[in-house]
Formats: C-alpha cells, sequence, structure tokens
C-alpha cells in the first residue's frame, strides 16, 4: 500500500533537569512523524537520547530514507530505520497507530491485551539532588498519590546515596516503594556494600548498579532481599545472554532504545517466558512517545509500576496529554489508536 510519510523537528525543555550519574537531562529533541494511507493517520515519535539511541543526525537521515521509501509500501519503510532505534521507534509507532485507529481498536488491544486495561501502576521519578531536595520530591509525590518511587544514585559517594535513601525512609515510613537506579556507575564493591543497607532500608529494586557489560558481576549481586534490574545491560546483552548469565530479577523496557514498542511487546513476552518481571519507562519523551509507553505497558500482564509518570517534567510539549496520572496509576486511553489528539497542526 502506499503511504505518505512525513516528519517534522521539535524540541522541549524539561521544567527543571532530570540528575542522573550519567548525566543531566535538560531538553528532549527529536522528530514527530505522521503516516497517512489516504484515509487514515497515525503519528509517531523519534526523541534519540546520546548514549542510548542513535545520533540526532543519524536518526534524521535514517527518517529522510523512510520518507524516500514511502512509495514502495510498509516493509520498505520500516526497512529504511532497521539499524536506527529512535527513527525505528517513531516509524513503526506511526504505522500501528495507523493500523489501530483503521481497525478502531485502542494501541494496546493490538501490542496483544486480551481484555480491556482500565489503569497500570506507576512510579515517580526523582532525580539525583540534596538530601532534603530528595525528601521534599518524594513527600511531594507521596502527596501526589504515588506508592512507588524510583530514586537517582550514583553521582556522590555510596554512603551519601544511603544516607540520603535512609532520610527519605525516615520521612515517608515503610510502606513507600522505594526502587533506586545506579545508571551503571557503582563498583562491584561499591554496589555489594550498598545492596546491604539499601535491604535493610527496604529498596525493593537496584536498577543496573554495574556498567552495562558487567553480567557475571549483577549475577552475583543478585540473592539478597533487593531485586537486580538490568536497563543499559538489555540493550547490549539482550534476554538471552542475560538468562544465560542468570544477571537479573527485573527487566527494564525503554522502547525507544529498543527500537518501537512492538520490539519492546517481544521483549516483554521473552521475559515473562523466563518468570522474570518487566517495567516500562521511557527516555523522558514527548506525549506521543510517552503515550505509546503507557499503552506498552497495559499489554504487558503484570507489569511492574512503570516509569511513565513523566510528563509533567516537560515545560511544554506536543499535545494534550491523553494519559491522566491519578493516585499512582495511569489511566489507559480507550479511544482508537494512541488517543493523542492534534498534535499535527498545519503551521
Ligand atoms: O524510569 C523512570 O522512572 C523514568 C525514566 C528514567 O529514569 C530514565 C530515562 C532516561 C534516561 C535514564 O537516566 C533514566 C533511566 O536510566 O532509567
Ligand atoms: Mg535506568
Amino acid at each position: 500500500m502506499k503511504l505518505d510519510v512525513q516528519y517534522r523537528a521539535f524540541s522541549c525543555r524539561l521544567t527543571r533537569p532530570l540528575r542522573t550519574a550519567n548525566g543531566d537531562i535538560e531538553e528532549r529533541s527529536g522528530f514527530l512523524i505522521r503516516i497517512s494511507d489516504g484515509t487514515d493517520t497515525g503519528y509517531g515519535e523519534a526523541t534519540p537520547l546520546a548514549g542510548w539511541t542513535e545520533s540526532t543526525d543519524a536518526c534524521r537521515a535514517a527518517l529522510d530514507d523512510a520518507v524516500d521509501a514511502a512509495s514502495n509500501g510498509q516493509s520498505a519503510v520500516l526497512d529504511a530505520v532497521d539499524d536506527t532505534a529512535a527513527a525505528r521507534h517513531g516509524i513503526s509507532l506511526a504505522l500501528g497507530d495507523l493500523a489501530a485507529t483503521r481497525d478502531a481498536n485502542p494501541l494496546y488491544r493490538d501490542l496483544g491485551a486480551l481484555e480491556r486495561v482500565p489503569r497500570i501502576p506507576v512510579n515517580a521519578t526523582i532525580g539525583d539532588g540534596s538530601p532534603s531536595e530528595t525528601v521534599d520530591a518524594v513527600e511531594r509525590a507521596v502527596d501526589d498519590g504515588f506508592s512507588c518511587c524510583k530514586l537517582k544514585v550514583g553521582r556522590d559517594e555510596v554512603d551519601e546515596d544511603i544516607d540520603r535513601i535512609r532520610r527519605v525512609r525516615d520521612a515517608v515510613g515503610p510502606d513507600v516503594d522505594l526502587r533506586v537506579d545506579a545508571n551503571g556507575a557503582w563498583t562491584f564493591d561499591e554496589a555489594e556494600r550498598a545492596l546491604d543497607e539499601l535491604d535493610d532500608l527496604g529498596v525493593s529494586i537496584l536498577e543496573q548498579p554495574l556498567p552495562a557489560g558487567a553480567l557475571s558481576g549483577l549475577a552475583e549481586l543478585r540473592g539478597n532481599g533487593v531485586a537486580i534490574a538490568v536497563d543499559e545491560g538489555l540493550l547490549e546483552h539482550g534476554v538471552d545472554a542475560i538468562e544465560s548469565a542468570q544477571a537479573a530479577d527485573v527487566y527494564v523496557l525503554k522502547p525507544m532504545a529498543l527500537g518501537g514498542v512492538d520490539v519492546a511487546r517481544r521483549v516483554a513476552a521473552w521475559v515473562a517466558e523466563s518468570n522474570r518481571s518487566a517495567i516500562v519507562t521511557t527516555t523522558i519523551d514527548a506525549v506521543v512517545a510517552r503515550t505509546a509507553a503507557v499503552h506498552l505497558a497495559a499489554a504487558i500482564p503484570n507489569v511492574l509500576a512503570s516509569g511513565v509518570a513523566t510528563g509533567d517534567r516537560l515545560a511544554d510539549d506536543l499535545a494534550r496529554d491523553p494519559v491522566f496520572i491519578d493516585g499512582g496509576t495511569a489511566v489507559i486511553p480507550q479511544t482508537k489508536g494512541l488517543g493523542v489528539e492534534n498534535v499535527w497542526t498545519e503551521p
């Protein structure tokens, strides 16, 4: 089928930078994609992030190839972006939105959900900061109804991080689910030392304590009360290698970095076959990709609280957010397709 593929660049600033052990995220720039079959239209988003996907230039070049391939139909368009994760995410999402819109299905049903899913659990995302900033941010999140908060660690000394988490635990009590994400910043010894303390503090999940390559180290860290999650490591190794190394309890799925919600859905199926749990997060994307991640999470049975409640970190966005964050859950859009409206306004 002949398709019309178009894209345009966008840029959204964060209201405040997300501080991580791997640097600060201050702005998200990418490409909004529109694919039409002459009757229906689908939208996608390709928002590269340094260290996680191809560069902005490589993403743009791949999208240009996809535009050129449009007269040759859907598989040619997908082939054009096969080696560029963010571009593939954007194109495959626009095609998925187009198909779901045509079928009058919410996207998550086309991604395999067998029944209606009203909501999914979500976590609050708390960037690295001073102890008092962290306590304030977690208290605000709990006041807003979140029962799960993911804290960034790994920029400072381990003892300082532990002290910060202890202050958070003391402030919010035992019932709030705390996770931490070190973005690969720790050595094995630091991670081992941190784990004992994190266990005592009732932290449920430690995300990527060691660099992405360190599978055997991750395997050795497993087994105390804190579940070990892979994020960067999944992109480097894939599920098979991680399972062979027995290196993870939990998999973090970032559709933008994996090459699309369709790819991420397949990865989630392998994760479930291995009896592991999945968390869906984004690369702090704009509304089109963020909403797609929400649909993906809705399509994964028993998905853990997911990192998709980041819309309020953007100072501006591509369109109105169709996902209502309510009491630590995201309410799933039930309209056809992705459910993001008026995203492509004519200049
Ligand atoms: O998972 C979340 O709560 C939100 C997303 C998030 O934490 C991240 C998005 C982008 C880059 C990363 O530093 C970070 C992560 O590592 O998970
Ligand atoms: Mg992470």
